[in-house]
């Protein structure tokens, strides 16, 4: 089918009517899809949301994913219906994605990971983006790719969906650091370099989970890298950039609308930098700052005064 065709219409639930649920409520509906928004406030029970959905699309913040992935698991499903999980963070304890707690929660159901440089205001404003849909389902994948594919919204498919995840997840801590660089205007050389070293450490704690080191070349690694740490509409470069203004953390927070989850994203990932060894020294300066142990230019000053060291 051309991308330009409108698919079959399909029955699609979207929980989380943030900013990114509300922003893929609205893709859908472009293809006439039937769509449901569902968040905790709504008035409708979950139940009666996803009832006879084809899919189920997970919008959520990631400290919600566990609980709503417990009441779905709670309610009867058709195997066949999709679970597609958009929300970019780790679970504090776990370290797990969001797509591990959905498969474990639902295991007979296909599971597809959303994820990709879709900064969602842009989104919302009708700009073109492209984003990534990866799967072990290959079919899967591909229904969910024509679901949402429209002309202003290009979906490619992929197999590594741990990679695709982590990309998306990772980057956030990331955006964290480049804001904070911007935010003390040190220059467009060392947002290079702090882009294109963080973007190898991503691609190490990547590998050590199983995922494809060509996955973070991708839209959804180095793609989301890019547009997060080049945007002031990204939450997560706008904590950073906030530390940067002498802002305390909770100020920083309490001045973006949403969620930033590089912050608990740091605070899981060097959890699991620390038990598995994996060096990963930019989010571990993040994490550092957002713990209050260092300021701004002392992170600075530790990433540049580091050992000297090959690049590989
Ligand atoms: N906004 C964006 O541009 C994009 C966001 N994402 C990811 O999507 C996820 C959601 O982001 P946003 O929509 O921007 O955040 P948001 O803060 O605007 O909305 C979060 C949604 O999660 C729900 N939620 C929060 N805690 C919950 C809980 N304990 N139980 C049940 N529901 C809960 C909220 O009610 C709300 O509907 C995040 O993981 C984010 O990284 C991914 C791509 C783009
Ligand atoms: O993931 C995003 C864009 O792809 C959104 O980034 P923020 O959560 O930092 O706003």
């Amino acid at each position: 089918m051309s991308q330009t065709n409108l698919p079959e219409a399909s029955t699609i639930a979207i929980l989380g009517a943030g900013a990114w649920g509300s922003a893929l409520a609205k893709l859908a509906k472009t293809n006439q899809h039937r769509v449901t928004l569902w968040s905790r406030q709504s008035s409708q029970s979950l139940a009666e949301a996803i009832a006879g959905s084809d899919m189920i699309v997970s919008a959520i913040s990631m400290k919600g994913v566990a609980s709503i992935a417990q009441q779905l698991q709670a309610i009867p499903l058709p195997e066949e219906t999709i679970l597609v999980s958009a929300t970019k963070g780790l679970e504090p304890i776990t370290g797990n994605t969001p797509a591990q707690i959905w498969r474990k929660a639902l295991p007979h159901h296909p599971i597809v990971v959303l994820s990709g440089p879709n900064l969602s205001k842009e989104i919302e404003a009708g700009l073109p983006s492209a984003t990534v849909v990866a799967s072990d389902d290959a079919q899967a994948a591909q229904i969910v790719q024509t679901a949402f594919a429209s002309k202003n919204f290009r979906v490619y498919t992929n197999s590594d969906p741990i990679g695709v995840e982590l990309g998306g997840t990772l980057k956030n801590v990331i955006a964290i650091a480049v804001g904070v660089c911007d935010g003390l205007q040190l220059g467009t050389n060392a947002k290079a370099a702090l882009i294109t070293r963080a973007l190898m450490e991503i691609i190490r704690v990547g590998s050590y989970f199983g995922a494809r080191p060509e996955t973070f070349w991708g839209l959804s690694g180095l793609g989301d890298l890019l547009a997060t740490c080049n945007s002031h509409l990204s939450r997560n470069y706008q904590v950073g950039f906030a530390l940067a203004q002498g802002k305390q953390l909770d100020e920083a927070i309490a001045s973006i609308s949403g969620t930033a989850e590089g912050v608990n994203t740091a605070h899981v990932l060097i959890g699991i930098g620390d038990r598995e060894n994996i060096a990963v020294p930019v989010s571990r300066y993040v994490y550092r700052l957002l713990n209050g142990e260092i300021n701004p230019q002392e992170a600075v000053e530790g990433l540049m005064e580091r050992d000297l060291k090959s690049e590989s």
